[in-house]
């Protein structure tokens, strides 16, 4: 067996007396995507967070490519470096235009020249249709530009992970496609990624595994063929229909 990329193995978390996270375990072989689905505080960021330690689980444990998050080795941004997290807020500096944002932390913290930072810089924006806005301010931009660009700057370090926040919970319906697209191509390109996303559409036709989370637990983690299939399996259902009838999803 192919060793995962990512092995999340029996891992709680506590926010004070709440348990978010409850005894989780999901193993994610190189190259695979898996999509998380589930209602609104069901745990989803911060199993996503936990992977980057962004947030520091409480107990299991949860290996990079067999080396534990907390290890020393990957030092102070190591960890970020090789799986580099997008968020809903596309967080982008305003007062930077595009290229100096995505080659800020790769010249700042991981030391590289701006020369080759720019270099790689502008291939990112080259391959997401971004390049003609290098020197444009992020509110020159659409939501989905942003977005694009802020996928661009999590590419910059060549991670080997992606860590994908609903990324377009923000976006105008009309913008969900082409950061969506973006997404697909990576999957293409063999990126392995662990998305948190309410787009059941894009969960179904771009995932290779979905897992279902409801309180800190998971519920079923399967592919979306077998998951979603027609006619629909009764788990799913169950599980869409309480998720949505709550309002949460
Ligand atoms: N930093 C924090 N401090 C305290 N509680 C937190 C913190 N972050 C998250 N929580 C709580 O942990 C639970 C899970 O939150 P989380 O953001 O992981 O859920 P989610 O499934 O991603 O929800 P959503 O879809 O709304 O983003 C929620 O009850 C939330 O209020």
């Amino acid at each position: 067996m192919i060793p995962p990329m990512i092995d999340i193995d029996t891992v709680t978390k506590y926010f004070g007396e709440k348990l978010v996270l409850d005894r989780v375990s999901l193993r994610i072989a190189p190259h695979e995507v898996v999509c998380l689905i589930g209602a609104s505080g069901s745990g989803k960021s911060t199993l996503l967070r936990c992977v980057n330690r962004l947030v520091a689980h409480d107990y299991g444990t949860i290996r990079l490519d067999g080396v534990p998050v907390d290890d020393p080795s990957f030092g102070k941004t190591g960890l970020q470096k090789r799986a580099a997290i997008v968020f809903q807020s596309y967080n982008l500096f305003a007062h930077m235009n595009v290229l100096d944002n995505i080659t800020l932390a790769p010249r700042r913290v991981h030391g590289q020249s701006r020369a080759e930072a720019e270099d790689r810089g502008r291939d990112v924006l080259a391959r997401f249709g971004m390049a003609g806005f290098a020197t444009s301010y992020p509110e020159q931009l659409s939501g989905g530009q942003q977005q694009r660009v802020a996928i661009a700057r999590a590419l910059m370090t060549r991670p080997d992970v992606l860590l994908l926040d609903e990324i377009t919970a923000a976006l105008d319906p009309e913008l969900v496609g082409e950061v969506l697209a973006i997404i697909r191509g990576l999957k293409d390109d063999g990126m392995t990624m662990m998305i948190v996303t309410h787009e059941m559409g894009f969960a179904r036709d771009c995932a290779d595994r979905v897992a279902f989370l409801d309180g800190g637990v998971i519920l079923e983690q399967d592919t979306p063929d077998r998951l979603f299939g027609t006619p629909q399996e009764p788990r799913t259902k169950a599980f869409l229909q309480r998720i949505i009838a709550s309002g949460r999803l």
